[in-house]
Order: C-alpha cells, then structure tokens, then sequence
C-alpha cells in the first residue's frame, strides 16, 4: 500500500488526521502562500492546497500526499495568519458581534488521482469587549492561526455558532479524508 503524507507542518493538522485512525507521515511544502485576490477565493484555496500536494508528491513520487489550506474572510477582506498582535487584535475586533466564513481547501493526490474540494463554513462571535480582545492575544493562541483565533482552544468562549464542520474550521476535513481515502486502492 502506497504511504500516506500530510503536506503540512500544522500541528493542528497532524492532530486532526491521527483522528482518522490512519497511519501518516508529514513533510511540510513550505512554498509562497500568496493567493490572487482578483480570483474566486475558493478557487484559490483550493489551488493551494493542490500545490501544496503538488509540491511534496514530487518529493514523494510514490505516496499519496494530503495539502489543505484554511482562510478567514470576512465582508469581501481575506484574513490569514496574523503579523503581529496588533494585527491579531484588529482581526478580532472585526469578527467581535458578527458571522465570518472560514475556507478550507483539501487536495488528495497520488501520481493516478487528483482528489479536490473545498468547504466553506460560517462563524458567528458573541460580541468581544478590548480586553477580552487583549487577554486573548496576549494568550498566544492567536499566533499563526487564519483570522487569529482558534475554534479548538480559549477562543470557543467567543463563538455563538458554527455552521459547516468543525474540524473544517479547525484545518483539516477529517470526514472527508476518511471517505476518500475508502477508496485508497486507485490511489
Ligand atoms: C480558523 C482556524 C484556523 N486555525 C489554524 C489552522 C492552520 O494551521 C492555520 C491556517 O494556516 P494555513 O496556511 O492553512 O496552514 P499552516 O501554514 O499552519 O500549515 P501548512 O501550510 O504547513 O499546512 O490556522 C486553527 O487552528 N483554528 C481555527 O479555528
């Protein structure tokens, strides 16, 4: 049976995918993540996350690679990781009271198939006072997350509703993982 990769230095991700219950390695792609934001956004996460797949197949001809890529957008602005906590903290205060789509792209791919999708879930944060905003940054559990937050830790205090897959949000689709890879054998 052909290795499986998670193309991704996210521990988020590599948590997610021991959730699958199946056996992986992980080789991050580490390439330019720039997105062109004259594109359909979901075609361009989803882009990502193929070559982010691309990228690490090649170093692997002979296994079946996983990219994904997750984004926060919000009223027509992408939100991606954070530069700095000032930049942490005006993303929080433009997700404070409101719904925000967070975007994930999955690709799956082997030198025979070339599994993408992309899902797209809603997010809706209960009103956030500054120093929530404040104790939240100064946590560190905004760093290096789309949209400075993440669903699985602190931040579930703040979220009013989700509609789509929480494991989505989180970074990786696991479901969808698990269903496709029934199928591994064409693989
Ligand atoms: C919205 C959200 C994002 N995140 C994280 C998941 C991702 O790690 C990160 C989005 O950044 P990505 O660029 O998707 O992933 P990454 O750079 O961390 O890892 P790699 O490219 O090597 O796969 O934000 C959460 O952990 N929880 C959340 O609720």
């Amino acid at each position: 049976m052909k290795e499986l990769i998670l193309a991704s230095r996210s521990p988020r991700r590599r948590e997610l995918l021991q959730k699958c219950g199946i056996p992986f390695t992980a080789d991050a792609a580490d390439l330019d993540e720039t997105i062109n934001p004259d594109n359909p956004l979901q075609e361009e996460i989803q882009a990502l996350s193929f070559r982010k797949a691309e990228a690490v197949l090649k170093r692997h001809p002979d296994a079946i690679v996983i990219g994904s890529d997750t984004i926060v957008t919000i009223h027509g602005e992408v939100l991606g990781k954070p530069h700095d906590h000032e930049d942490a903290k005006r993303m929080l205060r433009e997700l404070s009271g409101t719904t925000h789509e967070v975007i994930t792209g999955l690709c799956i791919l082997s030198d025979r198939r070339n599994y993408q999708t992309v899902t797209v879930n809603q997010v809706s944060f209960f009103p956030l006072s500054e120093e929530e905003i404040s104790s939240y940054v100064e946590s560190g559990e905004a760093d290096d997350k789309a949209g400075a937050y993440g669903i699985q830790g602190l931040a579930a205090r703040y979220v009013k509703s989700i509609e789509g897959d929480f494991y989505s949000i989180m970074g990786l689709p696991v479901s969808l993982v698990y269903e496709e890879l029934k199928n591994r054998n064409s693989y």
